[in-house]
């Protein structure tokens, strides 16, 4: 079963319309340099009103392991999501200070990119092709991943039905594509959830 992950919520509202969804997991973007930051505090608030059932990821870029463990350790996140330049140095820092379960994400820029990936000693994957632009890369050169992983990168509601198809990800991840002028549209989350649980019926 492909699961979903729904990312850069950032508004009560987006909380209702997950609870309401369900999808296996959200994210909280911590990146300052992006346009879907959530404060730490926000991010609380908005956990506290968040379906138990749905796990939350913290997504950082490059952030002080410190930073990172504090959230998972305070339960405000249940996973972190590394998308920046964090390599095994970085991880086992991060793990002397949690024990909780990362993500490490991967730029896939040809299919030499997933052997990186493939040999990361993180608890989970994630195959993307930029960070949170929207971008899409060529599938193809997934062939050789052997282990799960989460697909991100430029999906939609048009494309995740496709993808779940061909690819049987672990999970699609998407933000850009479930959006309308910068902001979690309902209906696009709404249509995102029906094309990858319809392909899996
Ligand atoms: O969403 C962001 O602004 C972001 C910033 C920095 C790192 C990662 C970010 N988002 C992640 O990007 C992928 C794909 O997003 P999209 O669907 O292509 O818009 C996803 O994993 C987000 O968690």
């Amino acid at each position: 079963m492909t699961r979903i992950k729904m990312c850069g919520l950032r508004r009560p509202e987006d909380i209702e319309a997950v609870n309401e969804l369900k999808p296996e997991y959200i994210g909280f973007v911590f990146f300052p340099g992006s346009k879907r930051y959530v404060t730490p505090e926000t991010a609380k608030t908005l956990r506290a009103g968040l379906n138990p059932g749905i796990k939350a990821v913290g997504v950082f870029v490059d952030e002080e392991p410190e930073k990172v463990a504090r959230l998972l350790e305070e339960g405000v996140i249940d996973i972190a999501q590394l998308h920046g330049h964090e390599d095994e140095t970085y991880l086992a820092e991060l793990r002397k200070k949690t024990d909780k379960p990362l993500i490490r994400a991967f730029r896939i820029r040809s299919a030499e990119d997933t052997q990186q990936a493939q040999a990361s000693t993180a608890e989970q994957i994630l195959l993307d092709a930029g960070a949170g632009d929207g971008k899409t890369f060529d599938w193809s050169w997934l062939k050789e991943v052997t282990r799960p992983y989460f697909l991100a990168g430029g999906l939609n509601p048009e494309n995740a039905g496709e993808a779940v198809k061909k690819l049987k990800p672990y999970a699609v991840d998407v933000s850009s594509g479930i959006e309308t002028e910068g902001y979690k549209d309902i209906n696009k989350m709404r249509a995102f959830v029906r094309a990858v649980r319809e392909e899996q019926v």
